[in-house]
């Protein structure tokens, strides 16, 4: 088993979206990240539904949503509709998560979640088995190019506690500063999906440091 990688195009050169999303047609990428911001949640602004459905128009991957906006529940749809396949909402915006849960569910995509860095993953223990996904920030969401946090190790490790506790099936998804030297350390904590954003738009050869984070562990 190796992990699944979901190269972030936040860090990619908007001027050139197709040629960014082909390449990453071509590579080992498992997934196409897209985060979503609102200037609200996080103090960024990135890009809204018609810039994902151009994402989702030259995808041959399936794109991977991570919403970080106030009232996620107002746009899932536009999102669904714009080619989500998995829809990761943050817990930390939810008053009503097992509802907004269902709803994703309902629409046919996959329920993900996200927790911030001070967010403990004992508040995720009576929904897990709603999760399809949780996804672990290793940053304080908002932006790229981050320092990886050391206690997302130990933050992993006990969420997959908590999932085989509970006989769920959700995957980790680990999000914000990931590299070749805390891939196979997070990959061997329990974390699934390993989100990476400037480690690989910024390098020489993109496809190449995806089949390296592919192959790391
Ligand atoms: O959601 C976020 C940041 O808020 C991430 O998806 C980053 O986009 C990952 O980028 P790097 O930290 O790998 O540059």
């Amino acid at each position: 088993m190796k992990p699944l990688i979901a190269p972030s195009i936040l860090a990619s050169d908007f001027a050139n979206l197709q040629k960014e999303v082909e390449m990453l047609n071509q590579s080992e990428a498992d997934y196409i990240h897209v985060d979503i911001m609102d200037g609200v949640f996080v103090p960024n602004i990135s890009f809204g539904i018609p810039v994902t459905e151009a994402i989702h128009k030259h995808a041959k991957k399936p794109m991977d949503v991570h919403l970080m906006i106030v009232r996620p529940e107002n746009y899932l749809e536009a999102f669904r509709k714009a080619g989500a396949e998995i829809l990761t909402v943050h817990l930390e915006a939810c008053p009503h998560l097992h509802r907004t849960l269902q709803a994703i569910k309902q629409m046919g995509a996959k329920a993900g979640v996200a927790i911030n860095p001070h967010t403990s993953v004992t508040l995720l223990a009576e929904i897990i088995e709603e999760v399809d996904l949780v996804c672990v920030m290793s940053v304080n969401p908002g932006f790229g190019g981050q320092k990886f946090i050391e206690n997302t190790y130990s933050k992993v490790s006990r969420l997959k506690d908590l999932i085989i506790s509970k006989n769920s099936k959700t995957l980790i998804e680990v999000d914000g500063g990931v590299n070749l030297t805390n891939a196979p350390l997070l990959f061997q904590a329990g974390a699934d999906v390993l989100v990476a954003g400037s480690f690989v738009f910024n390098s020489a050869d993109p496809i190449q440091i995806i089949s390296q984070l592919k192959e790391s562990v």
